[in-house]
């Protein structure tokens, strides 16, 4: 598990786009028979991957948790962006078709990944936060996911978003997890942008076509930067920091926070005619 400490706004003002990279993006989540996590400690989110493929991949537990197992003191959401496959938890298993979730609450001692079918892998993109109480393990497809239209085609941002782990869904303690799919022709997310310093957010691109990427835009209002990500890579949101972006394609995104409070609608317009 790789540690990444914070930045303030000041350091990554005067970053260069390597060093914004080597903060901020995380790249190579999906790898073959393998879990890869990133401990951020912006309200000590665990982002992760996992790509199982021909055998069955387990949660590690990791000394830096300083617990007997990893959801000992943690709660856990997961999506799969690829093809069929099984989380299996506590001996209960969750089936889990593209783009639907499953919530693991704190106390969960076994959680195993596996893919259905070898020639299509499950790809199961995980985001975990500290947790004070024990919430019940819940699946939900998309359909439960109450789909909302947002958006529009003139302004290219026509999406649907679907939100899993929130208030009026799948009860958690801080975790906050859903994502939206963009429309062909529609390229921008998450506009008009925001910042919520409440809470920090991750963002996880799919569907990006292999020769197509979205530029990631990032940092104070009035202090934007830009990271270039190709498919399945993450990016880490600072809750002072702006999150939206623009791609060569349409492309769809995992987005999840964790922080003060769970409320969606708690955000601070960064009108776009304001950005520098
Ligand atoms: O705080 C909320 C997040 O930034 C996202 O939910 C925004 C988003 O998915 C979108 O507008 O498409
Ligand atoms: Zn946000």
């Amino acid at each position: 598990m790789e540690i990444r400490f914070q930045n303030s706004p000041a350091e990554t003002k005067k970053m260069t786009t390597e060093q914004l990279r080597e903060n901020f993006l995380i790249e190579n989540l999906m790898q073959d028979d393998t879990i890869q996590l990133v401990y951020s400690h912006y309200d000590r989110v665990i982002v992760g991957g996992v790509k199982p493929t021909s055998k069955a991949i387990e949660l590690p537990n990791h000394p830096e948790l300083r617990a007997e197992y990893f959801l000992e003191r943690r709660e856990l959401g997961i999506i799969n962006v690829g093809g069929n496959g099984v989380v299996i938890a506590d001996g209960i298993e969750y089936p889990l078709e593209k783009l639907e979730c499953v919530y693991l609450g704190k106390g969960t001692k076994s959680v195993t990944f596996k893919t259905s079918h070898e020639s299509s892998p499950a790809l199961f993109y995980l985001l975990s936060a500290p947790a004070h109480m024990a919430y019940p393990n819940t699946m939900y497809t998309k359909e439960q996911a109450a789909p909302v239209n947002l958006g529009d085609t003139a302004t290219s941002n026509k999406r649907t978003i679907y939100k899993y782990i929130h208030l009026d869904g799948i009860k958690s303690c801080q975790l906050v997890m859903g994502l939206t799919v963009l429309e062909q022709g529609s390229v921008w997310n998450s506009v008009p942008p925001h910042t919520h310093t409440r809470r920090m957010e991750a963002y996880f691109y799919f569907d990006i076509p292999e020769s197509h990427r979205v530029f990631h835009f990032m940092g104070e209002p009035q202090q934007t930067r830009h990271i270039t990500m190709t498919n399945y890579d993450a990016v880490l949101s600072a809750p002072w920091s702006v999150h939206f972006g623009c791609g060569t394609s349409n492309y769809g995104f995992i987005w999840g926070m964790a922080g003060e409070n769970q409320t969606f609608t708690d955000m601070d317009p960064a009108p776009i005619a304001n950005l520098l």
